[in-house]
C-alpha cells in the first residue's frame, strides 16, 4: 500500500500491535484475580476512590456496597466491557505486575522495527486503545522489544470517546491539529476503522491470524506491508 503524506500514524493496541490473546489470557485474569484484593486495600486513595465513585455512578446506586462494585467489575472484566473505571483500575493493576516482572507486553515481531523507522522518518505516533494510557504507556514500557513509549507523541483512551465513535476520532483530529487525511489509523476491527474514516482519516486494517477481513478499507497482514 502506498499512502502518500501520512504525517501522524495511531495505531490500536490489541490484535494490532498485540496478540489478542496476551490481553484475554494474560492481561484480563490477573486483573480479575487482583481486583478484589487491591480494591479492598487502596479503596481510600483518591484515585481508586474516584474510579470506585465512578462505578456507582454507572451503577446510579450512589451508595452500593464495595462488594457490589467489585461484582460489578469482575463482570465487566468476564464481558470485556470498556467502561472508562474498570480501565483505569486495570491500569493501576496491571503496573504492579509489569513492575515486577509477572509478564511483559506483547509486540509482534514486525512492530517495533517500523515504529522506530516512522519515528526516525518524522512521523509522529499515537496509540489509541480503550485500555487507559496508563495500562498503554505499561504495555510498550514493559514490551518484549524494550521501552518503546520515547517514539510515541501521544496517548488517547476512552476519555476522548469511544472506538466505534467517529466522534472521538473527530477529538483525536482537533488535537493532532493535522488535515484529517494526514493521519493514518491502525485497527484489526472494522467498526473502529469506519468511525475513523467518516472522520476523514487515512485507515488500514491489520489483519493477523484470525482477523476477518473487512471490505472498504487497504489491509496488511503484518506492518511490514505498510508503505507511509
Ligand atoms: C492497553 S493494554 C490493554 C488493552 C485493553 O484493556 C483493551 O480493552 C483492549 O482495547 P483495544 O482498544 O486496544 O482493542
Ligand atoms: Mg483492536
Amino acid at each position: 500500500m502506498n499512502t502518500p503524506s501520512i504525517r501522524a500514524v495511531i495505531t490500536d493496541i490489541e490484535g494490532t500491535t498485540t496478540d489478542i490473546s496476551f490481553v484475554h489470557k494474560v492481561l484480563f485474569p490477573y486483573a480479575h484475580e487482583q481486583l478484589p484484593e487491591f480494591v479492598h486495600s487502596h479503596s481510600a486513595q483518591p484515585d481508586v476512590a474516584e474510579q470506585i465513585a465512578a462505578v456507582r455512578a454507572e451503577l446510579k446506586t450512589p451508595d452500593a456496597s464495595l462488594d457490589k462494585v467489585i461484582e460489578t467489575l469482575l463482570y465487566w472484566i468476564e464481558t470485556d466491557q470498556k467502561v472508562t473505571p474498570l480501565k483505569a483500575l486495570q491500569g493501576m493493576i496491571w503496573a504492579d505486575g509489569y513492575q515486577r516482572g509477572a509478564f511483559k507486553g506483547h509486540l509482534y515481531s514486525d512492530v517495533a522495527p517500523h515504529l522506530r523507522q516512522w519515528a526516525d522518518a518524522g512521523k509522529q505516533l499515537y496509540i489509541y486503545s480503550s485500555g487507559s494510557v496508563q495500562a498503554q504507556k505499561l504495555l510498550f514500557g514493559y514490551s518484549t522489544e524494550g521501552d518503546l513509549t520515547p517514539l510515541f507523541s501521544g496517548y488517547f483512551d476512552t476519555h476522548i470517546g469511544h472506538k466505534r465513535e467517529a466522534l472521538a476520532y473527530q477529538h483525536i483530529v482537533s488535537k493532532l491539529q493535522l488535515p484529517a487525511d494526514e493521519i493514518l489509523f491502525l485497527s484489526d476491527v472494522v467498526e473502529e476503522l469506519d468511525a475513523a474514516k467518516q472522520a476523514g482519516m487515512q485507515t488500514l486494517q491489520l489483519v493477523r491470524e484470525g482477523t476477518q477481513a473487512g471490505t472498504q478499507h487497504a489491509c496488511a497482514a503484518s506492518f511490514d506491508e505498510i508503505t507511509l
